[in-house]
This record gives C-alpha cells, sequence and structure tokens, in this order.
C-alpha cells in the first residue's frame, strides 16, 4: 500500500480503468510502463485466463488480467517481479507484487481442496468459493522469519546456494505450525548455522511477494556455539565486522534494511528507512 494505491475488490463486469496483465513470462511494459487502459487491451483479443479487480492507483480502477500463453503485443515485452523490485518506481513494484499475489493464489484455487469441485469467484471478497463445501480459501501468505544476529562490532551473515553469487545474507526461514515468530526463530537459527541468540527484537515487517512471504524482520545477539553450516541450505555462513561487508541483497529488501540498519548505529550514519 502506497498513499497513491489502495487494494480493493472490484466487480469485472464494469469496463474501464487500467489493467496490469501477467503471464508465465512476467508482467507485460511498453514504453508508458506496465499499466495498460483496460478497454483498450480487451480490444486485442488477448486469450484471457482469468481476471481480478484488485485495487485503486491514483483513484483509478486496476484490474490484474492473467493471460493462457505469453504472446505479447506489438511494442511490448514481458519483464519479471524481481526486475521491478530492482528498479524502477515503489508503487509499480507494489502493485505488480499484490497483483503477483493474487494470480498465483487464484491459479492455485481453481478447485476446492476438500471436495475437487470447481470454485467460483466472489464479487465483494477476496476469495475463491466452493458451493457444496461453503468453503472459502482466501489468498495465501507464509509467514516467514528474518534475523540479523550480531555480536558487537560483528555481523552474521551467509549464502544460500540460490544467491546470487558473492551476496550473503541475514537467516531466513518459514514458520511451522505451532511455532510463534520467536520460536520459529530459534529453531530457524539452530538449523542453519547451530548457534544459540538472546536479547529477540522485532523491527518490522515487510511484503515478499516470491511467491507470497510476509517477513517478520528481527535483531539478535550471539548467545553461544560454533557455526556448523546446514548441508544443501547454507553454502558458507561466517562474521564480518561492520566496516568490512560483502556484496549484500538488494537494497529494497527488508534482509538489507536489517543489515544498514545496525551498521548505521553501530557507525553513527543517518539510519535507513524500510522500503513496504
Ligand atoms: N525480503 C528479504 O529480505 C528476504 C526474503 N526471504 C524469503 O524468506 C522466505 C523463507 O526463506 P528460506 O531461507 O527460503 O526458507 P527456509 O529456511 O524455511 O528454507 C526453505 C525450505 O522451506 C520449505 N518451504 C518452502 N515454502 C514453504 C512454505 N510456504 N511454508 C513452509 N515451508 C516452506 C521448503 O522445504 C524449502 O526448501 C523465502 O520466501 C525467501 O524468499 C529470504 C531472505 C531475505
Ligand atoms: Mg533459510
Ligand atoms: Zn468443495
Amino acid at each position: 500500500m502506497s498513499a497513491r494505491w489502495t487494494t480493493a475488490v472490484l466487480d469485472t463486469n464494469v469496463g474501464g480503468g487500467l489493467a496490469v496483465v501477467r503471464s508465465a513470462e512476467g508482467f507485460m511494459v511498453d514504453a508508458n510502463g506496465a499499466l495498460f487502459p483496460r478497454d483498450w487491451f480487451k480490444r486485442q483479443e488477448p486469450d484471457i485466463r482469468f481476471e481480478h479487480g484488485i485495487g485503486h492507483y491514483d483513484g483509478q480502477p486496476v484490474y490484474l488480467i492473467e493471460l493462457h500463453g505469453s504472446q505479447a503485443l506489438p511494442g511490448c515485452s514481458w519483464r519479471g517481479l524481481r526486475q521491478f523490485m530492482l528498479e524502477g518506481d515503489f508503487d509499480t513494484y507494489t502493485i505488480l507484487g499484490y497483483a503477483a499475489q493474487i494470480a498465483t493464489w487464484a491459479r492455485e484455487h481453481r478447485f476446492c481442496g476438500s471436495c475437487g469441485q470447481p470454485m467460483t469467484q466472489i464479487n465483494r471478497e477476496r476469495a475463491m468459493y466452493c458451493e457444496p463445501c461453503d468453503l472459502r480459501s482466501y489468498p495465501r501468505i507464509s509467514p516467514s522469519m528474518i534475523v540479523l544476529i550480531t555480536r558487537g562490532d560483528e555481523i552474521l551473515l551467509a549464502r544460500s546456494p540460490r544467491f546470487v553469487t558473492g551476496v550473503y545474507s541475514t537467516l531466513a526461514g518459514f514458520a511451522e505450525p505451532g511455532e510463534s515468530a520467536e520460536d520459529c526463530l530459534v529453531r530457524e537459527v539452530r538449523e542453519e548455522v547451530a548457534l544459540e541468540v538472546k536479547n529477540i527484537q522485532y523491527v518490522g515487517s515487510q511484503c515478499w511477494p516470491f511467491p507470497h512471504s510476509m517477513m517478520l524482520g528481527f535483531h539478535a545477539e550471539y548467545a553461544g556455539g560454533e557455526i556448523v553450516m546446514q548441508p544443501d541450505e547454507i553454502e558458507d555462513a561466517q562474521w564480518f565486522r561492520v566496516d568490512a561487508l560483502p556484496p549484500l541483497p538488494a537494497g529494497r529488501s527488508i534482509a538489507r534494511y536489517l543489515i544498514d540498519l545496525y551498521v548505521a548505529r553501530r557507525l553513527g550514519l543517518a539510519e535507513p528507512v524500510l522500503p513496504r
């Protein structure tokens, strides 16, 4: 959400407004960006899989159109959500991040998980509905803990084999049923590096639409243990001094924010702002 963008459930039978267009290749863009006049776009006779009204941008209704194929219109091309996260304006990234989450959910909830019948889209609520079961499926959000562990002037950073070459980041992991955020944090830290932590402090949260994480960011202090890396998940983990850091995650990630915040406090620099 931002001052210019608010989410809403809109009736897709009403015309007008703007459309963001998605396929397996990402979002459609042309020279004007990723928001298209919706009526014009529909006149191009695209092969639409589904459509959801998702919110208002500067007061204008915005719809998500998901296509079957990935044939772009003349002058248009496809761009992945990560590209929008890394560059360009934050409002567009926020809208597309939301649209991507709705699209993933809508695609994965076409059938009732209980009885297997097709589900229908509800107009007034962001839910897919099975009438025989009276069951609603809402968009999926996966709570994930992320923590910066510190030891005085040193911070613990690790590499997953999935990361861009050379980049080190904070530890993170998905919550399991039955856990508090703090339980999850302690478990993930034990699993990934076999360390113990203390003084766990909540710092802030961030929507991470890859594909549907809600990042809950914490700071914790080292309490004991020697680093033992979890096979497959952690390729390397080290203590780094705040004035000698390796390549770090993207500027808009909460991982980067947690690192920058601690470094700023330690070195007496201006504190960063969490993009969200
Ligand atoms: N915004 C940011 O700054 C950062 C975001 N993240 C995100 O945090 C999330 C968790 O981080 P990871 O280290 O990958 O998790 P993790 O340490 O729990 O390991 C990933 C494993 O968790 C399991 N898993 C996958 N999806 C799951 C779900 N929805 N619920 C429960 N378990 C699931 C799978 O076995 C997967 O291999 C990811 O979505 C990741 O993209 C991670 C680091 C930085
Ligand atoms: Mg992890
Ligand atoms: Zn059902």
